[in-house]
């Protein structure tokens, strides 16, 4: 699914009007309409319901709904923010409709004195600010949204397209922003939903299509996108009825030390359920016995040293192996690195690198200009400050982000309750499988056990990371459907990996 800006949104809107039979002011009743239907499907005429307008058509939305639900029945206080002398057109003729109509339910704010009493029962509709916002909120604007904030413990709020104050494609940290229970979008999912910094503000979003062309969407390229089901299904290849294990490739992970081989078989594991043909794992020596006896698919390669991997590199000049995983458990040893420093002189084809093989990269930041072109990076939040540094808030975290895959050609993700994935083509795409039941120990070896099977079976870097983060969300769902968010591990999305490959295609 494309995520468009706000300024592709107007345009989306612009070329609707005007290439397809429907006027600005029956888009708006269309939208407007779609939230009524939703609004009713979840709040009975008991509750009295508080509209909160701007003077644009986030606004016009609002006057809208305002008189949609008082001729289906719903008590509605409708309140225009006089923030501005210029209303929109659309504003101005779908207020004159509300006058004409129900003109008592019509009040005025002009200042934070004007803020009404709400009974206790009472919904908050906001429908201030949308996708125009192109600012941080200030004075008694602010004091609004900060007034409407307080009364979410006691009243539900349900934002219409953004909550209000919250900017579609920037980031808005730190801004008077609506505290929405429900946000009710129109037709697609904005960046801003996606970002971390946000997850508190929006509340549940609902996407609620209104028919905004599809010639217009199908044509227009996005930086920005949400894997779907769609995406997926392009990507996704049955296995053939001719096929042997050769045909699904050999991967190779090299991963664990002395207290953490765990990490090592949950990857080999996670590798083994992806598909891949055949699978050898590089292990010190202390994770010999540990290996195969849990891991009997996996073959198995032994570290001249006890406790941790210094050898992985030899022989690798020649190896045929379909891809290489590197860093679950890895440990940051000094002997390490030198052995990921000669790997790296002669592997020349994509990798997955992740966890202690990420921190060798930060730790030794030359090694991150010989890692090869299309590998899969795969940190988690701290790990990717460690490699590239701060940032000011999750947009510009995001450009970092972006920036790195570019210019060094890699594939990066950065995970989250969006996992972002950024491509060496300059787009983004965000997962939205998944769920915190997953911030849990050994998660992470799982993902990478899944990205080195698919890249080991031919998927390209890009498929490979699209379809993997989406099937190990899938997988972690399937997980906490069964155990809860609470009681799931890691194991679990293994075992949740089967019915994964079955129903989340
Ligand atoms: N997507 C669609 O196709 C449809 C969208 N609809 C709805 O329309 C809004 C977008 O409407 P728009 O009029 O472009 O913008 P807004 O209503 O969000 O905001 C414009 C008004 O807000 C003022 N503004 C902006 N920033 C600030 C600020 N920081 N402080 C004060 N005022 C602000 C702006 O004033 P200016 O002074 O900047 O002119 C405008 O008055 C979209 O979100 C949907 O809800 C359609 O209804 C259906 C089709
Ligand atoms: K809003």
């Amino acid at each position: 699914m494309k995520i468009f800006s706000a300024e592709q949104i107007r345009e989306a809107d612009q070329f609707t009007i005007q290439h397809t039979p429907i006027s600005s002011s029956d888009l708006m009743e269309r939208a407007a309409g779609k939230c009524v239907s939703w609004y009713e499907d979840h709040f009975t005429p008991d509750h009295p319901v508080y509209i909160f307008c701007g003077k644009g058509n986030n606004g016009g939305d609002g006057l809208v709904m305002a008189r949609l639900l008082q001729q289906h029945g719903y008590t509605v206080n409708t309140f225009i923010l006089q923030h501005s002398n210029n209303p929109s057109k659309d504003h101005t003729l779908k207020l004159q409709q509300l006058t004409d109509h129900y003109p008592s339910s019509i009040h005025s704010i002009g200042d934070l004195s004007d803020f009404p009493e709400l009974p206790a029962n009472a919904v908050i509709i906001d429908a201030i600010f949308g996708t125009g916002m192109s600012r941080p909120v200030e004075g008694w604007l602010a004091g609004i949204i900060h007034r409407i904030n307080d009364h979410r413990l006691q009243h539900t709020i349900v934002s219409v397209d953004l909550p209000s104050g919250m900017i579609a494609d920037e980031s808005s940290v730190h801004f008077p922003v609506i505290q929405a229970h429900y946000t009710l979008s129109f037709e697609f999912y904005k960046l801003a939903f996606l970002l971390p910094e946000n997850a508190m503000l929006t509340g549940e979003v609902h996407i609620l299509p209104i028919g905004l062309s599809p010639e217009y969407i199908s044509n227009t390229p996005t930086r920005y996108h949400l894997t779907d089901s769609t995406i997926i299904k392009t990507i996704y290849r049955p296995r053939t009825p001719f096929a042997n294990k050769g045909t699904y490739g050999h991967a190779l992970l090299i991963a664990g030390s002395y207290g953490k081989i765990g990490a090592a078989v949950l990857s080999a594991k996670s590798c083994l359920r992806s598909g891949v043909g055949l699978l050898s794992c590089y292990v010190p020596q202390c994770g010999y016995d540990i290996m195969q006896i849990s891991e009997p698919c996996a073959m198995c390669i032994v570290d001249e040293n006890t406790h941790y991997n210094t050898h992985f590199h030899q022989g690798m000049e020649s190896a045929r192996y379909k891809a290489i995983g590197i860093g679950p458990g890895l440990d940051t040893q000094t002997a390490t690195a030198k052995s990921l420093e000669r790997l790296l002189a002669v592997w020349k084809s994509p990798m997955v690198i992740d966890a202690d093989a990420l921190n060798l990269l930060s730790i030794y930041p030359s090694l991150l200009q010989e890692v090869p072109k299309n590998s899969i990076l795969t940190p988690h939040p701290k790990e990717f400050e460690r490699l590239f540094g701060s940032s000011q808030n999750d947009i510009d975290r995001l450009e970092l982000l972006s920036r790195e895959a570019v210019s060094r050609h890699l594939y990066i993700l950065l995970k989250g309750r969006y996992t972002a994935m950024a491509c060496p083509d300059g787009s983004i795409y965000f997962n939205p499988t998944g769920n915190p039941g997953m911030a849990t120990g050994g998660s992470g070896d799982v993902l990478t056990g899944i990205l080195t099977g698919l890249l080991a079976q031919g998927y390209s870097s890009k498929e490979a990371l699209l379809f993997g983060v989406w099937i190990h969300g899938y997988a972690g769902d399937l997980a906490a459907a069964e155990h809860s968010q609470e009681a799931m591990t890691a194991a679990d999305i293994i075992n949740g990996l089967g019915k994964a490959f079955q129903e989340g295609i």
